[in-house]
């Protein structure tokens, strides 16, 4: 009932919202002794069409990404409220953000989807896209990234750097995003400032540039000193306030200069906090250090907070450092500065080299990174715009479909309510309607010309010696999709529901590309491949709710790998008449096991050098065909192949005999090599991460045991014992469950496809026997 209301309140905020286009950014008087941010007033009201294409330099692309649980959605929402996008503060724990706004995610209380938001702060243009933390989503994480300038990594100031937070710095860190951190939850007693600077050193291995001081710890936790201006915020807490609903939002904070008045501890705190970030800001930018020896070798601590920023900004950008910020977003205390630190130091888009777009000079070039279904709309897709304009009723090209389609509508994206626009320029987020060819990771342009002049450019630019590939020239990289780790059958109630559960699962699969959906040959039955038990979950859910189609799941199986054990060579010849026609190949090839293997690592095809130089194209793409469908069925129970090297070495072929016969016969031939060559099972193995109080950590590790799990570390955080280790994700199945009941749900877990490991003789062959229904 209250959530309800609350979602009706919303509502009726947004209803006023798209009437004034308010887009509001907050007042403040920073020379009052009182800051005050206001919301909206009548007669703040602006022009949406004034505000809807910022100038690029004004823009932040930003993410929000963390572990589990650190506070994202949180914190968003108290960005929005602040930025006066909505009138009252969400609250994860009562199911009503803004973000979080499918109903599985409002149920659950965590993030699934990222959901962009627009907003405006101050003089900024800030387009944020919350990212979920569990580990089943992070294609969702990459997905955000690769479209971001940078992002907002949120920790639990009582918990420091944990397992998802490395996964998605690493993410960042591929994709070159230049971060900031917040220290959420200071208000928590176990909350630790050093321990959090120390755990980002040493885990994400990066450089932490303080910026703040915490004013008290734990429950007494009230505002932060800014070390570069001396400024000390104080959120004061009304006493008996608990509510964030009640008046004491947060809007409110007193902001003064540090003085003599202020207590000892704290002015020595600081003083010293700032005398070393001015050190550390000189050591990692040499003109910050030249501006120090030439202007104020007398004193450093003269120089101006502005000069300051400036250097923590460049550093930032060079990614030498990352600007920490402390507070409570639950508490409401510092979340404003964290919004300024956002627009100060993370990059405007056109400071940001994405390569290729030069090639389409102001040509447009979009990416489309995320595709929604709406049943009115049909598919919504979420496009970065890096050059150019977009507007809606015009034909756009989507090079790597290769297909003309129509942008029939044009919105900014805020969370689940949309504001049309007539048009969006470079740097932007849009949301669109009308395309529905277009997937996730598909590069748009205005025209196939356009697409055709940016190659010429990129080819000229290229050399004449360098023959590049058109298409992959100026097509902008999409997300690597992850390789499930679990599948199972789904069927629908009846026969008569089949063609809409296809409907449903292509639908899904456009927005969700780790999840993967495939027929099985012998059977006929319809395989969801997904990247755990909670994301098979989500999406079976997601059919009942949205597409109306109760479906039965079979049980969740493992996704194994095949590889093999020994070198064979081998040769074959097939020898058909098809008609009046005579095809003859005979195909000599070696297989042999490679030496590493790591999750994703495939199978390699070689010709012998003289082979190569000798076969036609067609021919090759033959060989070639044959080859690759062996790799997808491993010879002992038919999973997908790694980690399997193929030389070919003799292809002869009478005139007249057709390419699909060579693959066919490559084909048979592998299969012959493979069986001889002793078939190996691969299991994924996965890293886990259990967070554990002392007292329940033997109950862990005893159930661990059984499990087949291999510890590797166990670490301590403050009361809890942090259990690293592998286990084959075979024995997790339904372990959240375990956990809970055996730690009394004290524990906290993450899991994470580590590598994937050839299985001993014994457990192999009982695996064998269950397949094949002995066991
Ligand atoms: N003590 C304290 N709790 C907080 C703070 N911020 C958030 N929380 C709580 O932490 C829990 C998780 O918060 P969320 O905002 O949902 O975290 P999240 O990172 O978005 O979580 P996922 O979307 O599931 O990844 C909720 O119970 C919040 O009320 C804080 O500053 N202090």
């Amino acid at each position: 009932m209250h959530v309800r209301a609350c979602r009706t309140l919303r509502r009726m905020i947004w209803g006023r919202y798209l009437l004034t286009a308010g887009l509001q950014g907050c007042r403040c008087t920073v020379s009052c002794h009182v800051q005050r941010h206001f919301g909206f007033l009548p007669d703040d009201v602006k022009s949406l069409r004034a505000v809807v294409n910022p100038d690029v330099s004004k823009i932040r692309n930003i993410g929000i990404m963390a572990h589990i649980d650190a506070g994202k959605t949180t914190t968003t929402e108290r960005m929005l409220y602040y930025s006066g996008y909505t009138r009252a503060l969400g609250d994860v724990d009562d199911g009503d953000t803004v973000t979080d706004f499918m109903a599985q995610e409002r149920e659950r209380g965590i993030t699934i989807q990222s959901a962009a938001v627009t907003f405006d702060w101050k003089t900024h243009r800030i387009n944020l896209i919350d990212t979920p933390g569990h580990v089943d989503f992070t294609l969702e994480v990459e997905r955000a990234l690769r479209v971001l300038d940078g992002a907002v990594a949120v920790f639990d100031a009582s918990a420091g750097v944990e397992a998802q937070t490395l996964t998605v710095w690493r993410q960042a860190q591929k994709h070159h995003v230049p971060c900031v951190c917040f220290l959420n939850k200071m208000d928590k007693p176990a909350a630790s400032l050093s321990f959090s600077l120390e755990s980002i050193r040493q885990k994400l291995k990066a450089n932490p540039v303080l910026l703040q001081i915490p004013v008290g710890s734990g429950k007494s936790f009230s505002g932060v000193v800014d070390l570069l201006t001396n400024q000390k915020l104080v959120w004061k807490q009304r006493s008996g306030i608990r509510s964030m609903r009640d008046e004491d939002d947060g809007r409110m904070f007193e902001s003064k200069p540090l003085d003599q008045s202020d207590e000892p501890d704290l002015l020595q705190e600081v003083t010293e906090a700032r005398a070393a970030l001015i050190e550390q800001v000189a050591d990692l930018d040499d003109e910050f250090a030249d501006l120090l020896l030439t202007d104020f070798s007398d004193n450093f601590n003269d120089v101006s907070s502005i000069k300051l920023q400036e250097a923590v900004r460049r550093v930032t950008l060079a990614r030498k450092g990352v600007p920490v910020l402390c507070g409570s977003s639950l508490r409401n205390k510092g979340v404003q500065p964290l919004l300024d630190a956002i627009t100060a130091y993370l990059p405007a888009p056109n400071e940001r080299h994405h390569d290729l777009v030069r090639w389409y000079n102001d040509d447009l070039c979009a990416l489309a990174f995320k595709v929604l279904h709406d049943k009115q709309r049909g598919p919504l897709v979420f496009l970065r715009i890096y050059s150019g304009t977009l507007k809606p009723q015009t034909a756009v090209h989507n090079i790597n479909r290769n297909s003309t389609e129509r942008i029939s509508r044009l919105m900014v994206p805020f969370a689940d309510q949309h504001v049309e626009i007539p048009s969006m320029t470079a740097g932007n987020i849009a949301l669109t309607v009308g395309l529905k060819q277009t997937v996730t990771g598909d590069t748009i342009v205005s025209s196939k010309a356009s697409a055709a002049a940016a190659a010429r450019r990129a080819q000229s630019d290229g050399g004449a010696g360098k023959k590049r590939r058109e298409h992959a020239d100026v097509v902008l990289s999409g997300v690597e999709v992850p390789e499930p780790v679990f599948f199972c059958t789904i069927e629908p109630p009846t026969m008569a529901k089949q063609a809409d559960l296809e409907t449903a699962l292509t639908n899904l699969q456009r927005e969700d590309p780790s999840l993967q959906v495939r027929v099985d040959a012998d059977s006929g039955q319809t395989i969801l491949c997904g990247m755990g038990e909670l994301h098979i979950e989500i999406v079976h859910d997601r059919i009942r709710r949205e597409y109306g189609i109760e479906t039965y799941l079979g049980p969740l199986q493992v996704a194994y790998r095949e590889s093999i054990l020994h070198e064979v060579s081998t040769t074959e010849t097939l020898d058909r008449t098809v008609g009046e026609r005579r095809h003859v190949v005979t195909v000599a090839l070696t297989v042999a096991p490679l030496d590493t293997l790591t999750p994703g690592s495939s199978c390699e095809l070689e010709f012998t050098e003289e082979l190569g130089g000798q076969l036609s194209a067609a021919v090759k793409e033959a060989v070639e065909n044959g080859a690759h469908s062996s790799f997808l069925q491993g010879p002992l129970l038919g999973y997908p192949l790694q980690g399997v090297s193929t030389l070919i070495q003799r292809v002869n072929m009478e005139p007249g005999t057709s390419p699909a016969m060579v693959s066919a016969c490559v084909s048979r031939c592998m299969h012959k090599a493979l069986r001889l060559a002793g078939g190996q099972v691969l299991e994924p193995v996965m890293s886990l991460e259990v967070t554990v109080g002392e007292d329940r950590l033997s109950s862990v590790l005893g159930d661990l045991a059984q499990r087949r799990g291999t510890v590797q570390d166990i670490q301590s955080r403050h009361d809890d014992k942090v259990l690293v280790a592998t286990v084959p994700l075979a024995e997790m199945m339904g372990y959240s469950t375990i956990l809970r009941t055996v730690t009394s749900g004290n524990a906290t877990f993450t899991l994470e496809l580590d590598t994937y490991v050839a299985m001993n003789p014994q457990d192999q062959n009982s695996l064998l026997k269950k397949m094949s229904g002995l066991l």
